[in-house]
């Protein structure tokens, strides 16, 4: 079997299963599709690259142009996957098309034969190498910045190492004699096709490290997060307190705990319905979740109870913070069905006597429940009395 046969087999393949994932995964759609279009092309381009080279002659222009294009696509996936979508992308067509252009120009200038062989072979390596190098290089900021160095990495890595392969042949290619470059007998092809199949290959599995590190990445939010609220469900910020218990334990740091419970709740469920009741459950959580700073932890624990986990906050600080969230709650609420809505909210700070995280929480749960026996929309704790009463 032609060498060339078994890469445009290997492209096929890896287009076919970027459509077929395209068609699984809508929310990737632009970019699987760059993808499967880049599997596509090149495809194409390995069958009549076949067809020439079986004659003896270099592939034919649009054969290049193909390659080239599919390169292109290959990158501008990189793009599409980082923003979501298919946008207007400048740096693609600045590199990719002066080497479209150099390829049908000498197709024009220059006679068939070994010196237009060797020229457009040379635009399309310099083409291929600006596009693997300087795209990739104009992906990685954007890249890093979303998915982490290491699959920054990862997924960049093999475009540099063929890029820069393909500036280092340039030289060779340069310097070939006409009798050199008609010489394309099939032993000579098997270090190109293997070279093809290899970074093929790469490239294709460090898209799919990219895919997963995503896909992956979005179930363990998903797993995190309470869909009502939005903010992190009961497993995430018992996790969140004892990950905070053993650091103030280990280190001696500060570590309050509030629970709030939104007053009347049942009220609004009764008068305005279910739905509108999850609405203001959404509305606490986001305004909770703005208020708090971003180390700093807001759970929801259960029905219309909130738990918050805060990081080195002293008695006057914590009960500053209470009361912050107290106004905040009922000017952000002040819209909503029932609204503004008010809370309950028992502080408790950690202790030298405290056995466990849970300890803490169900002397916030006392407190809470005493600022409800008080009332309702108060901060209630046993540990700031003081500062409460002044
Ligand atoms: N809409 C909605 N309601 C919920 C959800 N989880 C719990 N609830 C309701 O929250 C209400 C809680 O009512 P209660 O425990 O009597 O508390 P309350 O009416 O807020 O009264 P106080 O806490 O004493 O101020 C119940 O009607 C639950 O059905 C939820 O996810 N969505």
């Amino acid at each position: 079997m032609p060498y060339e046969l078994l890469c445009s087999l290997q492209f096929a393949l890896y287009g076919g299963c970027w459509a077929l994932a395209a068609w699984l995964i809508p929310e990737e759609r632009p970019a699987l599709l760059h993808w499967a279009a880049n599997g596509l092309l090149q495809t194409l381009a390995g069958l009549v690259a076949m067809q020439a080279l079986a004659q003896n002659q270099l592939p034919p222009v649009p054969c290049l142009m193909a390659a080239l294009l599919g390169a292109g696509l290959s990158v501008r996936g990189i793009d599409c996957f980082l923003h979501g979508q298919a946008r207007f992308d400048r740096t693609g067509l600045l590199l990719g098309l002066p080497a479209l252009a150099t390829l049908a120009a000498l197709d024009i200038a220059l006679p068939a034969g070994p010196e237009r062989m060797r020229w457009q072979g040379l635009a399309y390596t310099v083409g291929m190498a600006s596009l693997l190098l300087l795209y990739g290089w104009h992906c990685w900021p954007a890249l890093r910045r979303h998915q982490g160095r290491v699959v920054a990495i990862v997924v960049l890595a093999p475009q540099w190492v063929t890029g820069l392969a393909a500036v280092l042949s340039l030289w060779p290619r340069l310097t070939m004699d006409a009798e050199h470059m008609a010489l394309m007998r099939e032993g000579s092809r098997l270090p190109g096709a293997i070279a093809s199949l290899v970074t093929a290959g790469v490239f294709n599995l460090s898209y799919l490290v990219l895919l997963m590190a995503r896909l992956l990445g979005r179930l363990r939010e998903h797993a995190r997060t309470d869909h009502v609220t939005g903010v992190l469900n009961r497993r995430a910020i018992e996790d969140a307190l004892q990950a905070a218990w053993e650091r103030h334990r280990r280190k001696g740091t500060a570590l309050a705990v509030v629970v709030l419970d939104v007053d009347h709740f049942k009220q609004i469920n009764d008068r305005f319905g279910h739905t509108a009741g999850d609405a203001v459950l959404a509305g606490v959580g986001a305004c909770l979740q703005q208020q708090i700073r971003p180390y700093d932890h807001l759970g929801r624990w259960g029905g219309e109870e909130f738990l918050l986990v805060l990081h080195d906050q002293l008695g006057d600080s914590a009960v500053r913070t209470c009361e912050r969230l107290r106004t905040a709650l009922s000017q952000a609420t002040a819209a909503l069905p029932g609204g503004p809505v008010t809370a309950s909210l028992g502080l408790a700070l950690a202790q030298a006597g405290d056995e466990s995280a849970m300890a803490l929480v169900q002397r916030a749960d006392a407190a809470m429940y005493r600022a409800k026996g008080a009332g309702r929309n108060r901060v209630c704790s046993d540990d700031v009395p003081a500062v409460l009463a002044a």
